[in-house]
């Protein structure tokens, strides 16, 4: 699996100093407060999981699970729910995580539909930022790094269901895509 990878852009290291920072900023926002923190499955899975332990203040957590890449790189540009929240989020603090914001597909359609249930605020952190891929315009209240426009694998972030469990970001050898 490392052998596939062309370039690592960020490290572990990095990833994780960055998810301390994040924490500390989201437990100052949210202090006094329970927001309803929302995991944007698959990607924002290792993300969530990480960011949830360096949050002070206590939160509920919630899954929402949805899909518009498949086995491409590009988005179809159509955002298919596959599995919906189990809880309502009507007057709630709503947190949504999301691994990465590309073309801001995703995203928009989300804060779209949690806004027509009445959550009382939404905010967004993403480990991950590439305004270079944005069809809608969108951005995020917190926001670990900006990435050149380059589809990156890791942490997360996978390429045809694989690569998801490596602990760092990086780039595929081209020979990967036309395998
Ligand atoms: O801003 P966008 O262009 O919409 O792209 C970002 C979304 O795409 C990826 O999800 P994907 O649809 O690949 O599903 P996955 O999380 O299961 O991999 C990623 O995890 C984000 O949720
Ligand atoms: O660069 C990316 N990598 C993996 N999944 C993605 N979904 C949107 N952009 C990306
Ligand atoms: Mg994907």
């Amino acid at each position: 699996m490392q052998n596939d990878i062309q370039e690592i852009l960020i490290s572990e290291e990095e990833i994780q100093q960055r998810v301390r920072e994040l924490g500390a900023q989201l437990s100052a926002e949210y202090a006094g407060r329970t927001p309803l923190v929302i995991c944007v499955l698959k990607g924002a899975f290792i993300f969530m999981a990480d960011l949830v332990k360096v949050i002070t203040v206590p939160v509920e957590m919630d899954f929402m699970a949805v899909s518009s890449y498949g086995a491409s790189t590009k988005s179809s540009g159509i955002v298919k729910i596959i599995k919906d929240l189990d809880v309502p989020v009507e007057g709630r603090d709503v947190l949504i995580v999301e691994d990465i914001i590309d073309s801001g597909l995703t995203l928009s359609y989300l804060i779209e539909l949690l806004q027509g249930r009445n959550a009382a605020s939404i905010c967004v952190v993403t480990l991950f930022d590439k305004p270079a891929g944005r069809t809608v315009n969108l951005e995020a209240s917190y926001t670990g790094f900006v990435l050149p426009d380059e589809f990156v694998v890791g942490y997360g972030l996978d390429y045809a269901e694989l690569y998801r469990n490596l602990p760092y970001v990086g780039v595929l050898k081209p020979e990967i895509y036309s395998n």
